[in-house]
């Protein structure tokens, strides 16, 4: 059968994770003046996922994607070539005018998610960044076009690769948004 492809860092097997990682400097495409991005903390949740508004590199079905904190995100270098993809959206993806890449997009929002930051760890120019754990809103790659006659063989060979998929993101984060509801309308003592 032959296969999808998921993304180039989950289809060429990842490169070696370090639990010492602390951050680095996300840099866009670009051959000249790239955006440069630095995070200063750890990378959280790092997953793929299928939404139409997350950026894929060339040919990737699905997006990776993590979360920092906000106040860890510094832009370097290059910030008048950064423009805000959808001001309506909850979190702001700051693109790269030029190459299209997105390198933060802030959760401004009052929101469970609110002072995180959504980064694509492919572009750190350092290794060491946590793999993804899991695959978030796979059913909404249909909305970009895939097969849907497909989406059995995705979800497997999702599973292969250690992926656990899913269509929306993954219970612990969808109970910690709920929490976070059921905190802020007071069912739940906050
Ligand atoms: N079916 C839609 C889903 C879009 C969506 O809700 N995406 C999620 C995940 S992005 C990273 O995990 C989300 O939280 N979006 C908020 C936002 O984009 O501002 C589609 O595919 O478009
Ligand atoms: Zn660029
Ligand atoms: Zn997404």
């Amino acid at each position: 059968m032959t296969s999808i492809a998921i993304h180039p860092a989950v289809d060429s097997g990842f490169r070696a994770t370090d639990a010492a990682f602390a951050g680095g400097t996300l840099v866009c495409k670009c051959a000249s003046n790239p955006v440069k991005v630095r995070i200063k903390s750890d990378i959280a949740h790092n997953h793929v996922c299928g939404c139409t508004k997350c950026w894929k590199p060339e040919g990737a079905v699905f997006s990776v994607v993590a979360v920092a904190p906000t106040e860890s995100v510094e832009v370097l270098e290059n910030s008048n070539k950064l423009a805000v993809v959808d001001s309506a959206a909850l979190i702001q993806r700051h693109a790269c005018k030029e190459c299209g890449v997105h390198m933060y997009g802030p959760v401004e929002r009052e929101h469970a998610f609110q002072g995180l930051s959504f980064v694509h760890p492919e572009r750190f120019q350092e290794g060491g960044w946590a793999k993804p754990g899991f695959a978030a809103f796979v059913s909404s790659i249909i909305e970009s076009g895939f097969d849907p006659a497909k989406m059995d063989a995705v979800r497997a060979q999702l599973r292969t690769s250690g992926l656990e998929p899913y269509d929306c993101l993954n219970p612990a984060l969808m109970d910690y948004i709920a929490t976070w509801v059921a905190k802020k309308s007071g069912v739940v003592a906050a």
